[in-house]
């Protein structure tokens, strides 16, 4: 009899076979790369002459891994070792269970498969069958156990995270879709990719009608499908909260398929993983791991997700973690794109408003002009110069050309550049950061930036101080901003549109305005001409003032006769559709008459001059020499006068006198009054 150096150098063998386990247990092996490495020692270890690894699936035992030459094995042998729990002899062939203990946090399905050591000894007749030698190969497969046990482990946690990284790019990319079907299309297309399944649907729950409605649209001739909220797995998991496995080829009842569903759809099931979808502002479970005692809370639900037919037969508990981690990614998705929607329908209604509230109103050519002109530049991206006198409507223009562009669900931020001294324009502009000058307590951010995808408003941009202009030329080339005391440049996309009353031309030859922002502002130039240049709409602009403040006040709305017409038609409007509005807010107010004369108009300052015709002849009694000392001392007291009717009221001085509140606060500096209240 030869001897064997197994039954020589037993120790040595050993040692040898733990050692070449260790060895492949430091490499990144798979388990069938894990078996091939290692069954050739044991096989020699054990004095084995053929044999392998034989495992369970679908109910019979089947050779995941074998060395040598190729026999068939005795597959009773390896069901009586399973039996006895123990290594079982026969003819010359051992065979010996692999115990199978989980893993910790492991289900049963994902423990190891049952496998058994199958081996064919290398001589029959001698003692290899022998109580020693078998329990040496019992020793042997105990190593191999263990070892595949954590070859399993690191299989599975090597899966576990390929699928989390494959859910966390899906689920990324899910954030950038905006339609609710592409959104849904696309989880179901990850969830059939992900899990090697034919078809995945997202099942949402309607309460009210106990239905749950399949999307994407799954029916027959593109209408929904419906099922009830009881019927089948996807109902076992509405009613228990927990994710349900169910597959064809085990031991799983078949009366839990709702086989209507199939024949709906022509569609046969065979295997399908079902998991409840939460609210995803209540996430009371970790996707991964829905068992018995971590189940949704039936509140939270929201549907269910399920994933039919996997391509390989049977869905396992590792397909389950990964719908459900895509379950609570999907249902965040889809949480998000609701609230996206209904953000978006709340701010085209608001923004449908505020354009229906800033009307340019008028059908005089000129205006017809200026409108055709703003909508040709509306479609751009194109700064806008708008020139015309106080009060023609160069905001109302400005927002006009706003809600007409494809920027009009973004800001419109207007800015007065009169009204405020060069430092502090420079921070509402620019904004500042903290601590940049000695009121700066907070970082500011400036009109530019709250402007950032939609139009910022330069009012008055004749007033800006050199230092202003130059600033506001960068950004304008730029197109970026630096706050005051700040380093860091700010990216912009804003559109500007500035307007003037003042001649802007004459300004850059006295050097008060830079030539370069003149011609980088005035790309496009609209003029509004005065409202005494605008014949019959005078009448339109009145009648809808009047309209507007009578609905404003609750009263009927009242006519003017033909004198009242007459007279609107022939005033010059020095403080042009601003000083006609308040014109008709006043007579709103004070006329009760349906019918409204030209006396009712007051225009001319009969109203506020009457009162004051003592002020008004003394002034002219000691008038000074020189028409400009004449002027200015008029203006004063004209102004002084309209802030005390207004009882201090500088906003409404501002509008008696037709001007702005900010033009009404230069024009007082101008003049050497004081301005405490600005
Ligand atoms: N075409 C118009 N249609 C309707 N309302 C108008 C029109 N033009 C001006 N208005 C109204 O007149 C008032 C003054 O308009 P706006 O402030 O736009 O004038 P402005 O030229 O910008 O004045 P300022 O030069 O003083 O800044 C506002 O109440 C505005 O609603």
């Amino acid at each position: 009899m030869t001897e064997l150096p197994v039954m020589n150098k037993i120790e040595e063998i050993e040692v040898g076979l733990s050692f070449e386990i260790l060895k492949a247990l430091q490499a990144p092996f798979s388990r069938k790369e894990f078996l091939q490495s290692v069954l050739p020692t044991l096989l020699r270890s054990t004095g084995g002459a053929f044999g392998g690894l034989v495992s369970q699936r679908s109910g019979a035992w089947a050779v995941e891994c074998w060395v040598g030459e190729k026999r068939p094995f005795p597959s009773e042998l390896v069901g009586e070792s399973f039996d006895r729990s123990g290594p079982i002899s026969a003819n010359g062939w051992v065979a010996v269970a692999l115990t199978r203990s989980p893993h910790r946090g492991d289900t049963p399905s994902e423990a190891s498969p049952a496998s058994a050591l199958v081996l064919r000894l290398s001589d029959a007749s001698g003692d290899y069958e022998s109580a020693k030698n078998v329990a040496r190969i019992q020793s042997a497969a105990n190593l191999l156990s263990a070892a595949l046990q954590r070859v399993d482990a690191h299989d599975r946690n090597v899966r576990r995270i390929e699928q989390l990284s494959a859910v966390l790019r899906a689920a990324a990319q899910w954030q950038q879709l905006d339609d609710d079907e592409a959104l849904l299309q696309r989880i179901a297309d990850t969830a059939t990719k992900l899990l090697h399944c034919e078809r995945a649907s997202i099942f949402l729950w309607d309460r009210r009608r106990k239905k749950l409605i399949g999307r994407p649209a799954l029916g027959v001739e593109g209408k929904p499908l419906e099922v009830d909220d009881q019927a089948g797995v996807v109902g076992e998991v509405l009613r228990s909260g927990e994710a349900k496995l169910w597959n064809t080829n085990s031991d799983d009842d078949e009366a839990r398929v709702n086989r209507s569903v199939d024949q709906s759809l022509e569609f046969q099931t065979h295997s399908l993983v079902a998991v409840p979808m939460s609210n995803p502002s209540n996430p009371v479970v970790h996707a991964g791991s829905i068992t018995n005692a971590n189940a949704v809370g039936r509140a939270d639900l929201i549907g269910v997700f399920e994933a039919i037919n996997h391509r390989s037969g049977a869905f396992d508990h590792l397909d389950m973690a990964v719908l459900s981690d895509l379950a609570l990614h999907a249902a965040a998705a889809i949480r998000s794109m609701q609230t996206r929607k209904s953000l978006t329908v709340s701010r085209d209604r608001l923004v449908n408003d505020a354009a229906s509230a800033t009307q340019l109103i008028g059908n005089h050519p000129s205006i017809d002009q200026v409108r055709k002109n703003s909508q040709k530049v509306a479609a751009t991206d194109l700064t806008v110069l708008v020139l015309g006198s106080n009060g023609t409507g160069k905001e109302v223009l400005a927002r006009h050309i706003h809600y007409e562009s494809n920027r009009r669900s973004g800001p419109f931020v207007a800015v007065n550049c009169a009204a405020l001294v060069e430092s502090l324009l420079e921070s509402e502009l620019f904004g500042h950061e903290k601590g940049s000058f000695t009121d700066a307590s907070q970082t500011r951010v400036g009109k530019f930036e709250l402007a950032h995808g939609g139009t910022l408003f330069l009012d008055e941009v004749g007033d800006m101080s050199s230092g202003g202009q130059a600033k506001l030329l960068r950004v304008l080339e730029e197109k970026v901003v630096v706050r005051v005391g700040g380093s860091q440049t700010i990216p912009v996309d804003v559109r500007v549109i500035a307007a003037t009353n003042q001649p802007l031309e004459q300004r850059i030859v006295e050097k008060r305005f830079r030539e370069d922002l003149f011609f980088r502002l005035n790309v496009v130039s609209l003029t509004l001409p005065s409202l005494s240049k605008r014949g019959d709409d005078i009448l339109l602009l009145a009648e809808h003032f009047l309209e507007h403040f009578s609905y404003q006040i609750g009263r009927a709305i009242p006519q003017f006769d033909a004198l009242a017409k007459q007279r609107m038609l022939s005033h010059p409007w020095p403080g042009n559709v601003r000083e006609l509005r308040n014109t008709m807010e006043r007579v709103c107010y004070l006329c009760s008459e349906d019918t409204i004369s030209a006396e009712d108009l007051m225009l001319g300052g009969n109203a506020a001059l009457s009162s004051n015709a003592s002020r008004e002849s003394s002034f002219l009694s000691n008038a000074p020499e020189t028409l400009s000392d004449a002027t200015r001392i008029y203006q004063v007291a004209h102004i002084e006068r309209a802030i005390e009717i207004c009882r201090g009221n500088m906003t409404e001085a501002a509008e008696r006198l037709g001007l702005h509140r900010s033009n009404l606060y230069r024009k007082m500096r101008q003049l050497g009054m004081p301005t405490s209240g600005e």
